[in-house]
């Protein structure tokens, strides 16, 4: 049974159909990106699975249970994670302490006053873990506003494989980042992924980073899906050349 599956997802704003009727079934342990021209609805598709908009029709199944109608809270508790476009951390904290925050928000038992400094120093610890496997381990202690850029993204991949998601959702990781800083976060995501056997929904733009992280490769054109395959194909695929060449205004 495949951990995401969504049937027919469907947004409309007015006439205009920014997802339409979009079928789109993730395996356990796969990385799948979702590509497309400006506007072609990737955002709204993504908004849609985690539950932070709603749908117009259609479902959405997490390991086989109808999500469709939950809030993001929920969906989040129910093991989804994702990354945003725009970075989402607490700026006057340190890096450690919104990691620390990530790993409570979903987790009731840590919220528990019982076990008090024991229990908290343990997260500290487990936070500390996560900034290290995302390279951040000597900038613990800095507000997370004042990390650079780039690091302030790679915050966010931590905290949301702190929450050890069945799925992570990421949206334009790279964005923004200088050509160094994506090259040494696409190396760090691949080996991430591979090491721990996350199960990854991408949106990028960046076809390098794209084809260097997803073995399989959804293309979105005017809300409908118009190819999903192997990278290779996709890539050689025809009709999604002239959906790019035809869709970059
Ligand atoms: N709140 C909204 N109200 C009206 N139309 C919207 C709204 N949000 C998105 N749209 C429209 O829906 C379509 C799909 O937008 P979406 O942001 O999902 O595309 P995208 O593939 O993520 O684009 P980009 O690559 O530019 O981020 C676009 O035509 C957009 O203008």
């Amino acid at each position: 049974m495949p951990i995401l599956d969504c049937r027919g997802l469907t947004r409309a704003w007015g006439a205009l159909r920014a997802v339409d009727d979009v079928d789109l079934a993730v395996e356990a342990g796969e990385t799948c990106a979702v590509i497309g021209p400006n506007g072609a609805g990737k955002s709204t598709l993504f908004a849609m699975i985690a539950g932070n908009l709603k749908k117009t029709a259609g479902r959405v199944l997490l390991d086989g249970e109808d999500v469709s109608a939950l809030p993001a809270h929920r969906i989040a508790a129910r093991g989804v994670a994702r990354t945003f476009q725009i970075t989402a951390v607490f700026p006057g904290l340190p890096a450690v302490e919104n990691v620390r925050l990530g790993l409570q928000a979903h987790d009731p038992l840590r919220r528990r006053p019982i076990g008090g400094g024991a229990a908290l120093a343990r997260g500290a610890e487990e936070a500390l873990h996560w900034l290290r496997r995302v390279g951040l381990a000597d900038r613990a202690a800095t507000p997370a506003g004042e990390l650079a850029h780039g690091d302030q993204r790679l915050l966010e991949v931590a905290m949301a494989l702190a929450q050890r998601p069945r799925l992570l959702m990421l949206d334009e990781p790279t964005q923004g980042m200088s050509v160094e800083e994506t090259r040494r976060t696409v190396d760090l995501l691949g080996r991430l992924i591979a090491e721990e056997g996350v199960t990854v929904l991408l949106v990028e733009h960046d076809m390098e980073v794209v084809f260097a992280l997803a073995p399989r490769v959804v293309v979105l054109h005017r809300g409908r899906k118009i190819a999903d395959g192997p990278a290779a194909e996709v890539r050689a695929d025809a009709g999604v050349q002239a959906a790019y060449l035809g869709g970059l205004d």
